[in-house]
């Protein structure tokens, strides 16, 4: 038993060892020990103390070892398996963050429904908590209710939790409505290369918010007085810098023209709830927005976010890459459109379902049925827009359904610096796929996905493709510390085993 709990700790730190790109003598220097004590040690074939794991732990800045169900997740994955049945969509992981930070808006009881359990989501409760905003699960955990106090509290805000969100950027639009002077830590989210708050930073100057970035920390000061005195101009066309600049325009007490406007549906459900909280808005869904402010805002209102798109397209990969027939039940239809008509012409078989209305009363849903197809690579290339076009968080979908299809498929993700990248890990499980630069990747299908064991990369989206491509392969793959994949899904691994996936969870020992 011993012996085989060495042996496991041994490749542990060999996978630790290598995914830092360190050699074994590399290590050894750094322990201040030989190269074969370390190849012994990797074997199994030591004793191992814990001083010596936690000073390894140390060397390769990551946790080896853990105990109780604190430690790092992964997942072991049982691949080539069929799936069949239905799977429902949850609700965006973009929309709840951002009506999250819509209720510091709000004076009034705010009641969200079947708010996704994730961990961008939780990050969000920590840092909400923090700063003294009651917020509490709900109806057996369902829907989120959440109480701001009189006055927040933000020199306790929990900068460890805020850092490993992006989306506590968004708290930028409501606090400069609330104090004079704050502070909040830089933004984390997907490591995708430099990912601007410059275009957040011009569209606030409007509401008189300066802000000084230094050592890790946003310094803000707010002018009082200050409000647009003409239409704001985006820089760019971003979702969440559409999003800041809505809740900053919320409570202006007037009218806040906002264009180029993102339309995208994170933005859209925002429009609708702050519509709930009585804030009028002209142009939802187009690229102009009017909003009607309200200086004060006090309203007890209930509202239920709708369904996540890229969930959608993710779920439809995974039927497309095992070669399964699966129904995906609430699919937003309006923001899959442009995939599906993609896909559609690569060969993809499938059924749309009447529409019906998403519990918010306004996204349009359908059912999905998908078949297995003979997929051919698109003519065209396949590059992200904003909305309306591809969007670009489901990019990273098409590599693996690319490597499913026969023929080459050239993919353009000029979004994010180094999301593309990632997207050669695809060819540890056996896909082609050639990185051209650092935007474009040539994947070559069709592929004989074969098993592997590998650390998720530190990015959403990419990641689910790796743990797609290992549901497709044959045999047993592992992929190691999936917490980037529970920022943005909830339970996924439970879920498709509902359709037949075999999945397990697991920590270290
Ligand atoms: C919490 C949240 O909602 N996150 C989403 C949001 O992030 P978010 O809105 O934060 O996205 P960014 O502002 O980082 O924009 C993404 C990248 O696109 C570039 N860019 C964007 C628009 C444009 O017109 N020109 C341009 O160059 C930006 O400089 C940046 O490098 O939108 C991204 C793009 O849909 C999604 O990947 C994220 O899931
Ligand atoms: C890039 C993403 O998220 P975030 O903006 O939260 O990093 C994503 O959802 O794929």
């Amino acid at each position: 038993m011993a012996d085989d709990y060495l042996v496991r700790i041994g490749k542990l730190i060999r996978t630790a060892r290598q995914s830092r790109g360190w050699t074994q003598n590399h290590l050894a220097e750094a322990l201040g020990t030989s190269q074969s004590a370390v190849n012994r040690i990797e074997r199994g074939n030591q004793n191992i103390s814990l001083e010596m794991i936690a000073r390894i732990s140390e060397a390769l800045d990551s946790e080896i070892v853990s105990l109780g169900t604190g430690g790092p997740m992964h997942l072991r994955v049982s691949g080539g398996r069929q799936l069949s049945g239905s799977i429902d969509v949850k609700t965006s992981k973009n929309a709840c963050v951002a009506l999250l930070c819509a209720t510091l808006l709000n004076s009034g009881r705010t009641v969200l429904r079947r708010v996704a359990r994730i961990e961008e989501v939780f990050r969000i409760l920590e840092v909400l908590a923090s700063i003294g905003v009651r917020t509490r699960w709900i109806n057996d955990g369902a829907d989120l209710e959440v109480i701001p106090p009189a006055d927040l509290d933000l020199d306790a805000l929990d900068t460890e939790a805020a850092r490993r969100t992006r989306s506590v950027i968004m708290f930028l639009g409501p606090l400069l409505h609330r104090e004079e002077r704050f502070k909040l830590p830089y933004a984390g989210g997907c490591d995708l290369g430099t990912r601007t708050v410059q275009p957040h930073m011009s569209a606030l100057r409007h509401f008189g918010l300066d802000i000084t970035a230094t050592e890790g920390t946003y310094h803000c000061e707010v002018e009082p007085g200050i409000t647009p005195d003409r239409a704001i101009v985006l820089t760019e066309r971003g979702d969440t810098v559409t999003e800041n600049a809505l809740l900053a325009a919320a409570r202006h007490d007037g009218i806040s023209v906002i264009r180029n406007a993102s339309s995208n549906y994170m933005v859209q459900d925002l429009c609708f709830f702050l519509e709930e909280l009585g804030v009028r808005i002209e142009g939802v869904g187009t690229t102009t927005l009017t909003v009607h402010g309200i200086k004060h805002i006090d309203r007890d209102v209930d509202y239920s976010p709708s369904e996540d798109p890229v969930e959608a397209m993710s779920l439809l990969t995974a039927a497309v890459v095992t070669s399964s027939e699966l129904t995906i039940r609430r699919v937003p239809l309006e923001f899959l459109e442009i995939e599906l008509a993609v896909l559609e012409e690569m060969g993809l078989d499938h059924d749309r379902g009447p529409e019906y209305a998403a519990d918010n009363g306004r996204t349009r849903l359908i059912d999905l049925t998908v078949r297995p197809s003979k997929l051919q690579a698109p003519i065209d290339k396949i590059h992200p827009m904003p909305f309306p076009g591809l969007n670009i968080d489901n990019v990273p979908f098409f590599a693996a359904i690319a490597a499913s299809a026969q023929g080459s498929t050239l993919i353009h993700d000029w979004v994010y610096d180094n999301r593309a990248i990632y997207l050669t890990e695809l060819t540890r499980l056996g896909a082609g796929v050639k990185l051209l630069d650092p935007h474009r990747v040539l994947v070559e299908g069709p592929t004989r996905w074969r098993e592997t064991e590998m650390i998720c990369p530190p990015a959403l989206r990419p990641a689910v493709v790796v743990l797609l491509g290992m549901m497709a392969a044959e045999g047993t793959s592992v992929l190691r510390n999936v917490y980037v994949i529970n920022r943005g899904y909830e339970s996924l691994a439970d879920r498709l085993n509902s359709v037949g996936a075999r999945i397990e969870t697991f920590r270290d020992i």
